[in-house]
């Protein structure tokens, strides 16, 4: 089997990775790996479990957990936990709450990242949600240029203005709710900010920009546009392999 053309996107949380990364991937046919649903997954398991993941004597217990869960991606942007599908769960504000320290569990990301590893080389067929043989693989996360996928074709770094960040999370929970969400723009760009603190400075594979990654800032871009900037250095790094 040939290699995949690896694409790995990160940065700050709601920069727009997982829109862009999805879009990517369908125009292109190459598979998606969520890895923030991975995390977000696990974290799902241990609330159900009735372990929360905030008590720092639960870690042994999260990382159990971790490796016990089945996570897998069936079809584009669609996750399954241990044969459920669990796409909208994943995304509530108490998953938000208790997954600082499930991503800052050492065992826990180890545990994740051999299956990113299976997943983006193509020995774990049911994990990309591309039909029929993809060429490539689009991975979006906190660490995937720097630690997950340090050698993959291309690397970018996602980055928007703080305060469109907050809007458009605001806008997306509007959207999906059909009412204006409990919290605030400003509830939410307090929430964001924590977040992106937590993941810039835990200890093991802090979010940061790889050094060969290509900053993409979206703050005055369309989709469409971010979309195309991508596609772009994809033809322009395949052309000349
Ligand atoms: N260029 C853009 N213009 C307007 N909205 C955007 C843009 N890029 C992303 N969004 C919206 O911003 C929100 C956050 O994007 P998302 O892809 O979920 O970010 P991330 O995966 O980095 O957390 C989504 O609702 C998405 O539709
Ligand atoms: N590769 C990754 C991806 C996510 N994560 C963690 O998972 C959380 C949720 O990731 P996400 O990509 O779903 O978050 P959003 O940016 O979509 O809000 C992040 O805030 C990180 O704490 C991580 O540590 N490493």
């Amino acid at each position: 089997m040939s290699r995949l053309f690896r694409i790995a996107i990160d940065g700050p949380a709601a920069s727009g990775k997982s829109t862009t990364a999805k879009l990517v991937a369908r125009r292109l046919n190459f598979g998606y790996i969520d890895s923030g649903a991975m995390y977000r997954a696990v974290t799902l398991k241990c609330l159900e479990n009735g372990i929360d993941p905030t008590q720092k004597n639960n870690d042994a217990k999260v990382a159990k957990l971790a490796s016990e869960a089945s996570i897998r991606f069936p079809r584009l942007g669609s996750v399954e936990l241990d044969g459920r599908d669990v796409s909208s769960l994943i995304r509530s504000s108490e998953i938000v709450r208790a997954i600082a320290p499930v991503a800052a569990n050492p065992s826990v990301r180890a545990t994740l990242a051999q299956q990113q590893r299976d997943l983006a080389s193509g020995a774990t067929e049911s994990g990309l949600s591309s039909e029929s043989q993809p060429k490539g693989v689009v991975m979006d996360g906190r660490d995937i240029g720097t630690v997950i996928l340090p050698d993959a074709e291309l690397k970018v770094y996602i980055i928007a203005d703080a305060r469109i960040r907050a809007q458009r999370r605001f806008d997306e929970l509007m959207a999906k709710q059909g009412t204006a969400p409990g919290e605030s723009v400003d509830d939410i760009a307090r929430d964001l900010a924590a977040r992106d603190l937590a993941d810039q400075t835990r200890k093991i594979s802090p979010l940061k920009k790889a050094e060969d990654a290509v900053v993409l800032d979206t703050s005055n871009c369309t989709i469409e546009e971010q979309v195309d900037s991508i596609e772009r250095l994809v033809h322009s790094r395949m052309g000349s392999k």
